[in-house]
């Protein structure tokens, strides 16, 4: 019997169900994303707003030129009526040519008249400009931020449209692609039908039509239902839009839920043109939307995310150093953990899964890098966003043969045999359940040369000779036992078998059970690494040898088993 959850002693009662959209016959839930939508970053606005420390000009420049640099056209820059530094820094972008001929960079103001004639004197000089007004439409603003009525909220942006019409006259003139985009803040919780009328009574200001679009934008100021119920506003807004052809449908989602990404492309799929967020979700409380985890996202299903993040660790520093906020460790593509595995089950399939990408890479011809991507437990490549495979799979006590063996053939070139792969993890595990924490590649390799490869203790072959006569091998071999070296002789079918018999001299009863050997590197300082099961003393036990000389090689790997099988009787 499954037991029974009780009660909490929160108070939940105090909060309501947020109100669905009557929209029976939406469509969204059967579309696909097959194309980017454009993107605008507001990480010099509204990722700015919420910083602990403002970004100074310095960092401010180096984000923006991050952004032109990934490929973002659409940049809104600051809010340049709120201080003067961040008018001053779109000076300096504007007088200092610092703003691509391709890029349209944008400003946010409140929706008065001064704040508007401040903001748009900013843009004076610039070639791709757009004015963004906002005013919050929601009912619980009206009622008590703004204290009015439906009517005298639509009119702040509906005069607010005309003071930017109006001033762009007076200061824009001159500039070649002006825009404008307006948002109903809190669109969120704003009645639908009211929100439509506010966007009709600013559209009817602006006049969209062949060649001038506005930008409505739709943001979920703060998040408050499911994505699917954003989704369904979007949908309707969308349909019942006029002027659709020439309005840019925008959704600003925040991440209040935890849901921003999954907002976004619900509302993409619902009909939204473009989507507003920051990188890595900065922005005000618990963010804006990510645009890296929406540019990825969109990549991961073959989508071209018309922005470049293939040095994701590059596009990290930067935003770290800008924002002066750390990206979480598990942060969806950029974190240092997303593409580690600790645990067996994992590390054990996704060596499985690199191998067989090579492997049918190979036999296609196609070069592995282009060849099309499937491996358990990594959605992307890490090496498509810069990544290595250094990380992929690190080893503590969730770790299995796997990881461990992983990791010995990408630092070492050693591939273990199977039952030898199981052997030695159980010998890491016992350093991992002790010690505890993770486990670097050169522990590892630590522990397999103190297992393996030590010869401080009896036997080891110092040298050895042999014979090929009638169909029968001879061996004489210089070994160390204990203080002195014994030099002794045996025969066999082949090196092994011959050294074997030889052992017996010294009183060592070996029997080889199988034998695996493969070269580790090309040349002619070429090493070989020779893996040896064999039956000492009635214990099954492996030994590893590595040598230029590959006989040389597996006589080591004989007394590496015997060494390994009597400190185990
Ligand atoms: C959801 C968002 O992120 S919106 C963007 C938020 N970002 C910012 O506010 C950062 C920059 N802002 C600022 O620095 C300041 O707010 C300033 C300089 C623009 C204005 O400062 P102040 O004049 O002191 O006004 P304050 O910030 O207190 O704003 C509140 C006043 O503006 C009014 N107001 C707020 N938003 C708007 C708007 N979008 N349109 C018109 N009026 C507005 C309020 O009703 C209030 O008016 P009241 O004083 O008559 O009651
Ligand atoms: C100004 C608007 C677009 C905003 O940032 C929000 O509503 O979150
Ligand atoms: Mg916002």
């Amino acid at each position: 019997m499954v037991p029974e959850q009780q009660p909490s002693s929160m108070p939940f009662q105090r909060y309501q169900e947020f109100p669905r959209v009557d929209l029976p016959d939406r469509t969204w839930p059967g579309a696909t994303i097959r194309s980017a939508p454009r993107w605008l970053s507001t990480d010099l606005r509204d990722g700015n707003q919420a910083l602990i420390e403002p970004m100074d000009p310095e960092r401010k420049l180096e984000m923006f030129q991050l952004l032109c640099s990934m490929g973002y056209k659409e940049i809104e820059v600051g809010f340049p009526a709120a201080s003067q530094t961040d008018f001053d820094f779109i000076r300096t972008l504007i007088e200092r040519d610092l703003v691509p001929e391709d890029v349209q960079i944008s400003v946010l103001t409140q929706a008065r008249t001064d704040l508007i004639e401040r903001s748009v004197q900013s843009l004076v000089g610039a070639h791709r400009a757009t004015v963004h007004l906002y005013n919050a439409t929601a009912p619980e603003f009206r009622r008590v931020v703004f204290d009015v009525d439906r009517a005298a909220c639509k009119a702040i942006a509906v005069d607010g449209t005309r003071d930017v019409l109006r001033f762009a006259e007076q200061y824009l003139g001159s500039t070649p692609h002006f825009g404008y985009q307006y948002s109903p803040e809190i669109f969120i919780d704003t009645e639908l039908d009211f929100a439509l009328e506010v966007c009709e009574g600013v559209m009817d200001v602006w006049q969209p039509g062949p060649g001038r679009e506005i930008i409505l934008n739709l943001p979920a100021t703060v998040e408050r239902s499911t994505p699917n119920i954003y989704a369904d506003q979007i949908e309707w807004m969308s349909r019942n839009l006029s002027r659709r052809d020439h309005v840019c449908l925008s959704v600003h989602p925040h991440n209040d839920r935890g849901t921003a990404v999954a907002s976004a492309e619900l509302a993409v799929m619902a009909g939204a043109d473009r989507v507003e967020g920051c990188l890595f979700g900065h922005g005000e409380r618990t963010g804006n939307v990510d645009l890296v985890t929406l540019a990825l996202n969109l990549f991961s299903q073959g989508v071209d995310p018309q922005v470049t993040i293939s040095d994701i660790d590059h596009v990290r520093r930067v935003v770290e150093h800008c924002t002066q906020l750390p990206v979480a460790p598990r942060h969806p593509y950029g974190g240092d953990l997303v593409y580690t595995a600790f645990s067996g089950s994992h590390q054990d399939a996704i060596k499985k899964g690199l191998t067989a990408l090579e492997n049918d890479a190979a036999q296609s011809g196609v070069p592995v890098e282009e060849y099309p991507w499937n491996v358990p437990y990594l959605p992307i490549d890490p090496k498509d966003v810069g990544r290595t495979y250094e990380a992929v799979i690190r080893v503590n006590s969730q770790s299995g043969k796997g990881g461990v063996s992983y990791v010995l053939h990408r630092d070492h070139a050693l591939d273990l045999p199977r039952r030898l792969q199981i052997e030695f993890s159980h010998v890491v595990q016992q350093h991992t359940d002790g010690e505890g924490g993770e486990f670097s590649g050169e522990r590892i390799w630590e522990i397999f040369e103190s297992t393996y490869l030590d010869e401080t203790t009896a036997p080891a072959v110092v040298a050895h000779r042999s014979t090929n006569q009638d169909g029968s091998y001879h061996i004489s071999a210089d070994v160390q036992v204990q203080d002195e070296i014994r030099e002794i002789t045996g025969s066999g079918h082949g090196p092994l078998s011959a050294f074997c018999d030889a052992l017996t001299q010294i009183d060592v009863k070996v029997r080889v059970v199988d034998y695996v050997e493969h070269s580790l590197s090309a040349g002619t300082d070429a090493r070989a690494a020779a893996y040896v099961e064999a039956e000492v003393d009635g214990t099954v036990v492996w030994g590893v040898g590595i040598h230029q000389n590959i006989t040389t090689a597996s006589l080591k790997a004989v007394c590496s088993a015997v060494r390994r099988g009597s400190t185990l009787v």
